[in-house]
């Protein structure tokens, strides 16, 4: 379990509180993963210009003995058990699981790119990212970040459940 994994989490669909808990059931079903804290869950504005319902997003601290690749793989086996449907770029979607950071690899393939590209670009991302960081020099980076984002889309707790 020697990888330490940050990932978003988000759903615009149906039943999106439901979405999200029962992605976090089957991550905690994945062999080689162990879910270590899950994020407060937020309501967020839509971020990307597709006019859409808005979010629920979390953010979800893991570690695990899979590679980058293999975790990726098994995040798509849970978006497609969500029946998530891939419509429209940054549109609408019932689950959306993103790997933000990977250990403090860089990495870069036509399926793969890490850390996540739009992490500064996102206040949902950052906020929800701070609540379960336990990494000092990510911690001050995504701080600086959030100070620095042009992102002004509003982000709410949504409830207390985890
Ligand atoms: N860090 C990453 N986490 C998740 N997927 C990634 C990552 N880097 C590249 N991808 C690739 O992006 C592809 C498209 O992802 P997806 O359809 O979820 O994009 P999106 O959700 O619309 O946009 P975004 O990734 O900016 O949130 C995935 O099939 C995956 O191969
Ligand atoms: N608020 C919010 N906006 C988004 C989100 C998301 O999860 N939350 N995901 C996107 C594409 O992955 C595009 N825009």
């Amino acid at each position: 379990m020697s990888n330490q994994v940050y990932l978003s989490v988000g759903s615009n669909m149906g039943d999106r509180a439901a979405n999200l808990s029962q992605a976090v059931a089957q991550l905690k079903q994945i062999p080689g993963v162990v879910v270590q804290q899950v994020s407060p869950i937020y309501q967020t504005q839509p971020v990307g210009g597709v006019v859409q319902d808005d979010f629920l997003n979390i953010a979800i601290r893991l570690v695990t003995s899979q590679n980058a690749h293999d975790l990726l793989n098994s995040l798509h086996q849970i978006e497609q058990q969500l029946r998530r449907k891939r419509l429209v770029h940054w549109g609408p979607r019932t689950i959306d699981l993103d790997i933000l950071y990977f250990n403090h690899e860089t990495y870069h393939d036509q399926t793969l790119t890490i850390p996540h590209p739009e992490i500064k670009n996102r206040r949902f991302v950052l906020i929800s990212l701070l609540d379960v960081l336990n990494d000092e020099q990510l911690i001050t980076q995504t701080k600086q970040q959030l100070e620095a984002t042009p992102d002004q889309n509003w982000v709410e707790i949504y409830g207390n459940k985890r």
